[in-house]
């Protein structure tokens, strides 16, 4: 079976999963697309062989679609999520699942009246190789009780557009979901430090920041945000257990020794850092709609990763600890 795919939003993040589906990718094809930009979905669909629908709701509903991916702006998502359960259709949506917790909760709300888990969140990073190796470590207990975890993610640049809160919701967002994955338990507090700001880049950002976590078990999490490093696209994870320590190797790509100098180059986007991590992500999502089951993050995964920004967005604003409000999981999500 073709999983008859919607694409909604084909944009940077859109466009390159659909090359992914239509290249490496087994078992899906991108048969319909829309966008606010009609003539992006219009361009988008010549160059693939697609329908371009006029709008999302009309996607949604298509006969001809199986199942939806929606790469569309974060504020968008809750909408077309919605439609998708209303519809019965299984959904991969990019990360955020949503903006603000609250919005989350009306997904999980209607996800569990329709009775089935239909809702994907792309948190990728669970699929990367490097992560899923450390995980595979820590959970074995070779290590002992994992203690602290320091990480960095650092990007070349960011646009001017990109505004205060989006170094939280936008990019540390990431590592939420990632630390909350690979340590099993939810955070309870946030905190951010402020160092010396980068002058290269806008004045509007606090950047470089650090994110402080702690968790249930009272696990420290330290995220360095640096969205105008200017030198790559560079993440960083080591975490720190009782009896050793785990890292994620340098970046995947060759060393070079020359002219008396060892080197390696830096990725330069999420998309050449993390190409291995969203294949295996969008191929276990398409397996899994052809088998009729549920893969990945879920709606709970959103809204827990949500209500840990809502918590961190606030202590940018402020000093201080600032706890992370959440509802208990509903067993529903268990
Ligand atoms: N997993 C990851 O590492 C990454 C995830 N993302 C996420 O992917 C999503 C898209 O980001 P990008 O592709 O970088 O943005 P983009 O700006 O390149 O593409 C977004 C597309 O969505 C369209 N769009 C906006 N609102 C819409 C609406 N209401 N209905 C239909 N189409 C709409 C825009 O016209 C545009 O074509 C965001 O949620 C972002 O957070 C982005 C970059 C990396
Ligand atoms: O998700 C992503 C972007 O939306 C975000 O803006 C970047 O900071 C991240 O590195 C990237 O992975």
């Amino acid at each position: 079976m073709t999983v008859r795919i919607g694409m909604i939003g084909p944009g940077g993040m859109g466009q390159a999963h659909i090359d992914r589906i239509h290249t490496v990718i087994a078992g899906g094809r991108v048969v319909a697309v829309s966008d606010v930009n009609a003539d992006n979905a219009q361009a988008v669909a010549e160059r693939i062989g697609a329908v371009a629908h006029a709008g999302s709701a009309e996607l949604i509903s298509s006969p001809e679609v199986d199942a939806v991916m929606i790469c569309s702006f974060g504020p968008a998502h809750e909408v077309d999520v919605l439609a998708c359960i209303a519809a019965g259709k299984p959904v991969f949506c990019e990360k955020p699942l949503t903006p603000t917790a609250d919005a989350a909760l009306r997904i999980m709300d209607a996800e569990q009246a329709a009775g089935r888990k239909l809702v994907t969140v792309g948190f990728m990073r669970r699929f990367d190789a490097g992560y899923r190796q450390m995980k595979a470590l820590l959970d074995s207990g070779d290590l002992g009780e994992t203690l602290m975890v320091h990480c960095a993610h650092r990007n070349p640049t960011v646009p001017e557009i990109y505004t205060w809160d989006m170094a939280i919701n936008d990019t540390a967002i990431h590592e939420v979901d990632t630390m909350r994955w690979l340590l099993g338990e939810e955070f309870v507090s946030a905190r951010v430090d402020t160092p010396k700001k980068t002058s290269l880049r806008f004045p509007h950002l606090q950047d470089p920041l650090v994110l402080i976590l702690t968790s249930e078990s009272g696990v420290r999490v330290d995220d360095e945000i640096f969205v105008n490093c200017q030198f790559g696209y560079d993440i960083r994870c080591e975490a720190v257990a009782e009896k050793g320590a785990v890292s994620l190797a340098d970046q995947n790509v060759i060393d070079v020794r020359s002219g008396f100098r060892a080197s390696n180059a830096i990725t330069r986007d999420h998309n050449e850092r993390f190409w291995g991590a969203f294949v295996t992500e969008v191929q276990e999502w398409i397996s899994a709609v052809a088998r009729g089951e549920h893969t990945g993050s879920t709606s709970w995964d959103g809204y827990a990763a949500a209500c840990v920004c809502d918590a961190g967005v606030q202590a940018l604003t402020e000093d201080g600890e600032v706890a992370v409000e959440m509802i208990e999981k509903p067993a529903f999500y268990a």
